[in-house]
C-alpha cells in the first residue's frame, strides 16, 4: 500500500460529565476530562484516537496536560516529519520517548483508524479480529452503603452485562463481596483494589478464596510484581494484574515470576495497539486469560476497545460497557449498545463510528491543529 503522509493533526481537549460520579480507592471521577485526536492524510482521509489521561495523576503518572504537551511539542512533530508505511511506524518513532503511554497511544490510534479505513477495512478485521460480537462487562464503583452495593450490582446483572466487576479497598471489601455473592450466587464476579492492599493483608484476602471470584485485579502497588507473586502463591483466586502492567515485557516477566494469571491490557496504558498486540500474541501463545480494561472512556476510545478485544486471545469479557453506562450523552454516532450482554463489532471502516461533530462542540474546551 502507498505510503501515507499526515498533513494534519488536531487535538480536541473535551469535558464530559458522569451521569454519576465513579468513586475508586484512590479518586472520584465526576467530570471527565479527555483528548481526542485527529490525523488527517494526503487525501483528505482522517482517522481517530483518545487520549484517556485524567486530569490529576491519580491512576498513572500523565494528565491531560502532560499528555497534551507530550503529543504537541515532541509526539506529533514525529508523525508529521515522514510518511508512514504502516502504523506500527509511528509506535516506531515514539519509541524514542520514555513512557507517556497514553499521549502516544492516542496518536498511533488515529494513524491505525486512518489506515484501516484507506485499506477500506474494519479496525478489527484490520488487526486480526475474529469475533462479530464481544461480550460485555461492567465496572461498577464504590458505593456508599453495602445495600446500595448490592442493589447496583442486581441493576447491572438485569442490564445483561455477561461479568460485574466491584471496586475494593480494605475496609470495604469482604462483606460487600459476601454480600453480593449471595444476592447473586452464579453472576461472574470479580473485584479491582486498585493497590489498596499490601502483604499485611494475606490473611484477609485468603478468606475470599470461597467467593468463587473469578480473579482480584490489582491488589498490591501499582508498580509491584515481586510481592504479587507472594501473594499468588498463597491465595487461590486468580490475581490479574492492571497498573504493572505497561508493556509485553512486563507480562512476561509477571507471568513468569507467577506474579498473576490473567492480565487486563488498556490501550492506553500499554502506549497504543503495537504495544497492545505484542500482548495479545505472548498471551495467546503462553495460554494466558486476556481482557480490555476500561479508562471511563468516550466513544472514540470504547470503540478502539471493541476492535481489540474481538482479537481471539480476549478469552474473558472486558470493561466494554454501554455508552449510556457512563455518558446522558455519547460523542459517537452510533452510540455503543449492549444487547444480551453483547456488543456488536462494527464491519464498517476504521473504528466504524463517527464523531457527532455538534455535540463535539458543545464538549469542546479547546482544539489545535498542527501541519508539517
Ligand atoms: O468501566 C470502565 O471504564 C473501567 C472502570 C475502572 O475500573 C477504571 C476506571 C478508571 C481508571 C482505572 C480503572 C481500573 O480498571 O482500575
Ligand atoms: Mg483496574
Amino acid at each position: 500500500m502507498k505510503a501515507v503522509s499526515i498533513r494534519k493533526v488536531t487535538l480536541y481537549q473535551i469535558r464530559m460529565p458522569l451521569r454519576a460520579p465513579f468513586v475508586t480507592s484512590l479518586a472520584t471521577v465526576t467530570d471527565r476530562e479527555l483528548i481526542l485526536a485527529e490525523v488527517t492524510d494526503q487525501d483528505g482521509m482522517t482517522g481517530f484516537g483518545e487520549c484517556v489521561a485524567f486530569d490529576t495523576p491519580w491512576y498513572t503518572e500523565e494528565t491531560v496536560k502532560t499528555a497534551w504537551h507530550v503529543m504537541e511539542d515532541i509526539l506529533i512533530p514525529l508523525l508529521l516529519e515522514e510518511s508512514l508505511a504502516h502504523p506500527t511506524e509511528a509506535a516506531g518513532r515514539f519509541a524514542l520517548v520514555r513512557r507517556h503511554f497514553m499521549a502516544k497511544a492516542a496518536l498511533e490510534g488515529a494513524v491505525w483508524d486512518l489506515f484501516a479505513k484507506r485499506a477500506g477495512v474494519s479496525l478489527a478485521r484490520y488487526v486480526g479480529g475474529t469475533r462479530e460480537r464481544i461480550a460485555s462487562g461492567v465496572a461498577i464503583g464504590a458505593q456508599p452503603t453495602l445495600e446500595a452495593m448490592v442493589e447496583q450490582v442486581g441493576r447491572r446483572v438485569a442490564e445483561g452485562y455477561r461479568r460485574i466487576k466491584v471496586k475494593i479497598k480494605p475496609g470495604a471489601d469482604g462483606e460487600i463481596l459476601s454480600a453480593i455473592r449471595q444476592a447473586y450466587p452464579e453472576v461472574p464476579l470479580m473485584a479491582d483494589a486498585n493497590s489498596s492492599y499490601t502483604l499485611q493483608d494475606i490473611e484477609r484476602l485468603k478468606e475470599w478464596d470461597d467467593l468463587d471470584l473469578l480473579m482480584i485485579e490489582q491488589p498490591l502497588a501499582a508498580d509491584d510484581i515481586i510481592d504479587h507473586a507472594r501473594l499468588q502463591q498463597a491465595i487461590r483466586t486468580p490475581v490479574c494484574l492492571d497498573e504493572s502492567i505497561t508493556s509485553a515485557e512486563d507480562v512476561r516477566k509477571a507471568v513468569q515470576l507467577g506474579s498473576c494469571r490473567i492480565i487486563n491490557v488498556k490501550l492506553g496504558r500499554v502506549g497504543g495497539w503495537t504495544e497492545a498486540l505484542r500482548i495479545h500474541e505472548w498471551c495467546r501463545e503462553h495460554g494466558v486469560d486476556l481482557w480490555c480494561g476500561g479508562m471511563l472512556e468516550s466513544g472514540i476510545a470504547r470503540a478502539h476497545n471493541i476492535a481489540l478485544a474481538s482479537l481471539p486471545g480476549f478469552t474473558l469479557p472486558g470493561d466494554i460497557s454501554a455508552s449510556a453506562r457512563y455518558w446522558e450523552k455519547d460523542v459517537i454516532h452510533p452510540e455503543v449498545v449492549v444487547e444480551e450482554g453483547m456488543i456488536r463489532v462494527p464491519t464498517e471502516p476504521g473504528i466504524g463510528v463517527d464523531l457527532d461533530w455538534e455535540y463535539l462542540e458543545h464538549v469542546m474546551v479547546r482544539k489545535q491543529s498542527w501541519t508539517p
